[in-house]
């Protein structure tokens, strides 16, 4: 079951760490892109290409150190089915290296298109009997703004095939109030939000303790993540808006229970593209080791705010 592994990778790793698979074409550096625009011009297979092996590079650089990855597919779907296809290749890889993968995918709709996206990110396709795996991620993000039924409609898969997914609960964006935070019969929409995957969590737990139906909640809004904290005491939280959004180590301790467990953190830019920081010596030819260096910095800093707070786990 997803939850059973992702809490195994964590405990094995000592890290609570994911990093964010965002690739941006104008950020990935031109020792890499630059020998694909020389072979196939400014084509959308040269970006896929490019995407690939700067992926590969910062997943061999980082395996051992985080406990997922999250690639937003977003960043892949730009470039139509090249960029796909570097999604799945990414993916792939990323498993082959023996890590857990979140596929960052925010869907969500009514109940039988929802079954589709569960098909294709979490189960399997069925061709008149014959059963093929298309994205094959270890969990997803997912957007509850259609109601609990369409929830539902995942949990399904989840519990056939041991996947997971996190539920928008709430988001790190500066308007994440505007509708998140609006008060409805004396409860935050958030919290409403929160009680339905507090309820799914109980449908989907594993042995560890802990649900594969976990919630997003950013590290932006520490107050509203402690009290969250205890209405989902059952599910992990997906924790995003460490580095790049300004949130630091301090601002996720409330995210994590008492027993050190709780939370992953993500952080994309911060770790993907950590050669930009010159002043830490790193260089574009040497990406993936400034990657390194950087999610271990990240690792040991969360571990050390946990541990003077009493909750780190080891
Ligand atoms: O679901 C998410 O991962 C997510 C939720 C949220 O509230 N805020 C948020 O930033 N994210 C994602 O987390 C990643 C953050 O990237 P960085 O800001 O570069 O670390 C992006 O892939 C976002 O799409």
């Amino acid at each position: 079951m997803f939850i059973d592994e992702l809490v195994k990778a964590i405990k094995e790793k000592r890290s609570n760490v994911v990093v964010g698979l965002d690739p941006r074409i104008e950020s990935i550096p031109e020792v890499v892109k630059g020998r694909y625009f020389n072979q196939y011009g400014k084509t959308l297979k040269a970006v896929a290409e490019a995407i690939l092996e700067f992926n590969k590079e910062i997943i061999d650089n980082v395996c051992d150190v985080v406990a997922a990855v999250k690639p937003q597919i977003a960043f892949y779907e730009q470039y139509g089915l090249e960029g796909l296809d570097a999604y799945i290749k990414t993916c792939k890889y990323a498993k082959e290296k023996g890590l857990l993968i979140i596929g960052d995918i925010k869907r969500g709709d009514i109940g039988t298109t929802s079954k589709a996206y569960a098909n294709a990110h979490l189960g399997n396709v069925d061709i008149e009997g014959v059963e093929h795996e298309t994205f094959a991620v270890d969990s997803i993000t997912v957007n509850p703004y259609l109601g609990g039924d369409t929830l539902e409609e995942f949990i399904e898969d989840i519990n056939e095939f041991g996947k997971g997914m996190f539920v928008l609960v709430k988001t790190s964006n500066p308007g994440s109030g505007q509708l998140q935070d609006l008060v409805v019969e004396g409860k935050r929409i958030y919290e409403v939000v929160a009680e339905m995957v507090d309820n799914l969590s109980q449908k989907t737990l594993g042995t560890c303790g802990y649900s594969s139906v976990g919630a997003v909640v950013a590290a932006t809004y520490p107050e509203q993540a402690k009290t969250l904290r205890k209405s989902m005491p059952k599910s992990y939280f997906l924790v995003p808006g460490y580095g790049a959004q300004g949130a630091s180590a301090d601002d996720i301790v409330d995210c994590f229970n008492e027993d050190g467990l709780g939370a992953v953190i993500n952080s994309s830019r911060g770790i993907i593209f950590a050669y930009k920081k010159s002043e830490k010596g790193y260089t574009q030819e040497k990406y993936g080791e400034a990657a390194r260096k950087e999610a271990l910095d990240m690792r040991d800093a969360i571990n050390k705010a946990l541990e003077s707070n009493g909750k780190c786990y080891w």
